[in-house]
């Protein structure tokens, strides 16, 4: 699976992991729409959830811009856009929040559902924290992977929900 970002650029460079992705030639940038290329685009705002029936496409695509600006309207790039179903940020900024992960993070929950485990991990590699988001995950993660369709992976979800409204 080649990794595409379409790169806004508001955020901190510094700690911006789609351009430290870049810097290992594990993820290509693009300024705008047009250059970005056609394929699964992770937008958290999407109707459907990414499932293993997607797994056909060969090019994912993340926004990387700040969670500020990362509105529905922003997500704008021609492509099939997927929501990824509940899962845990690990990073320190948003450590513990469900739903808003980071770039590296998106694109290896993403690679898990999809099927591709070890490019998962080749990209979480590349950060300290990284390791951290597949313990936190491990078990809805495996389970998504196992789904057929986005429908399986919704309901697979809704349990994660539940047990948090109980907690
Ligand atoms: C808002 S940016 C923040 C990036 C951050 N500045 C960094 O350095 O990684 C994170 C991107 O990851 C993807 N993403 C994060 N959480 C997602 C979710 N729940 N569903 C789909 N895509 C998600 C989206 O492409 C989103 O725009």
């Amino acid at each position: 699976m080649d990794l595409h970002v379409r790169y806004e650029g508001d955020d901190d460079p510094e700690k911006c992991t789609a351009r430290k992705l870049a810097r290992f030639d594990m993820a290509e940038l693009h300024r705008t729409n047009r250059a970005t290329p056609y394929g699964l685009v992770l937008n958290p705002h999407a109707d459907t959830a990414l499932s293993p029936a997607d797994a056909d496409h060969s090019t994912l695509v993340a926004l990387d811009c700040s969670w500020e600006t990362a509105e529905r309207a922003m997500f704008e790039m021609a492509g099939e856009h997927r929501a990824l179903p509940f899962l845990v940020a690990a990073n320190p900024v948003n450590y513990g929040k469900p739903f808003q992960l980071n770039t590296a993070e998106a694109f290896a929950g993403a690679l898990c559902i999809l099927g591709e485990r070890e490019h998962a991990e080749d990209v979480l590699s590349k950060f300290r924290w990284g390791h951290t988001f597949l313990e936190l995950n491990e078990e809805p993660l495996r389970r998504y992977a196992a789904c057929d369709d986005s429908a399986e992976v919704v309901a697979v979800q809704q349990e994660y929900l539940d047990a948090g409204a109980d907690e």
